[in-house]
């Protein structure tokens, strides 16, 4: 879909990059040609990480340790990346979140998911979109986000209230930063299974809800290459003009939500005719008693 030099000249900044989805974005975007910074809290993580990916790619590849939780550390690090030159892209991927009754969390439960989610993403924003109006350089902003921001989630409460203010962020700051040339976009991924969500949001194996495959319209889980696809779009030059926009890639998952009737799609053809016979006996015994029409 895209060549070795669709993003040459992008320095992009991923955040959670050493495993999961931002390991395997960052796979797509030094496949493109960009070079590409990744960061987390585990250096023995990060290190092999890059060692694999310079190794598959060819690319250049460079790690922060930092902790999104506290904004000096994402401070520093944005300024050690800017002094090596600055950013063009930044994406916004770390997270953490687990599956818990809302009334069993404690306010450090709580604090644990929306001071990575909510403060992390907005500190990272801030402190790479300051530096680049303040150089005058345009950039490309997007934020790994969730299908939660259209639908709420039970179960997840704070990742799904925090997902959905950097969905409100986005929106906000694609106005406020258009002026600069910053562009601002999120996407929404469906269930990519990795083992950091996977053990957090599915710890007992039995999927069901957002981590089951069956009640996804494609039947099948996203595949990696897809969403890496995707963030290389939306961090390459050519639709510039695209920005405030959160794009869902979850094989329509989140359509098929339980308050639509998604779960006919399991029904037969035999089941849809008993279906189409016993509304058309109720319209004909409503047909009967009426006075009129
Ligand atoms: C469709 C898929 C969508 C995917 C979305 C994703 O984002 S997947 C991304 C998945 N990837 C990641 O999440 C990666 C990053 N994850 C992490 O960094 C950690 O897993 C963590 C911070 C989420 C929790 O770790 P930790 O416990 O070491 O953190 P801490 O020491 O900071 O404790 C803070 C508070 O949290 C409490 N608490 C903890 N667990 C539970 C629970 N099950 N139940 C209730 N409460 C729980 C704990 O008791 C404490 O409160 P207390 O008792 O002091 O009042
Ligand atoms: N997998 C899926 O199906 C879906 C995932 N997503 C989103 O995709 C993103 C990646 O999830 P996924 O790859 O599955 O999960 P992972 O657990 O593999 O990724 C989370 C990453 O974030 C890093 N991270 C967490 N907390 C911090 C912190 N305080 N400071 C710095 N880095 C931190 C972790 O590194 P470390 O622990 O070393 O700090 C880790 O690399 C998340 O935003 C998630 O919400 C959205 C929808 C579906």
């Amino acid at each position: 879909m895209f060549n070795s030099s669709t993003l040459s000249n992008k320095r992009i900044l991923v955040t959670g990059g050493g495993t999961g989805l931002g390991k395997e974005i960052s796979r797509g975007l030094l496949a493109s040609g960009a070079e590409v910074y990744i960061c987390g809290r585990r250096e023995n993580v990060l290190k092999t990480t890059c060692e694999e990916l310079s190794k598959d790619t060819g690319g250049k590849i460079h790690y922060r340790i930092c902790d999104i939780r506290d904004p000096e550390s994402i401070d520093d690090m944005v300024e050690s990346i800017f002094t090596e030159g600055p950013l063009t892209g930044l994406i916004n991927n770390a997270a953490a979140n687990f599956i818990s009754p809302t009334k069993d969390l404690s306010p450090r439960g709580y604090q644990a998911i929306r001071s990575t989610v909510m403060d992390g993403s907005f500190y990272t924003v801030l402190a790479v979109g300051k530096r680049w109006i303040n150089l005058g350089i345009r950039g490309s902003i997007v934020s790994n986000l969730v299908t939660w921001v259209w639908t709420g989630s039970a179960y997840v409460v704070p990742s799904a209230m925090s997902k959905t203010a950097i969905d409100s962020m986005t929106k906000s700051l694609a106005v406020e930063w258009g002026p600069y040339g910053i562009r601002l976009n999120a996407v929404a991924p469906g269930p990519f299974p990795t083992e950091g969500a996977w053990e957090k949001l599915n710890p007992t194996g039995k999927s069901s809800g957002a981590t089951d495959s069956s009640s996804v319209p494609m039947r099948r889980y996203g595949e990696m290459p897809e969403l890496a696809n995707l963030m290389i779009f939306l961090q390459a030059d050519g639709c510039d003009y695209l920005t405030g926009q959160t794009i869902a890639i979850d094989g329509g998952h989140h359509l098929a939500a339980p308050s639509t009737f998604a779960s006919l799609s399991d029904l037969s053809d035999d089941d849809w005719g008993n279906i189409r016979d016993n509304i058309k006996a109720s319209a004909e015994k409503e047909k009967s008693e009426r006075s009129i029409g």
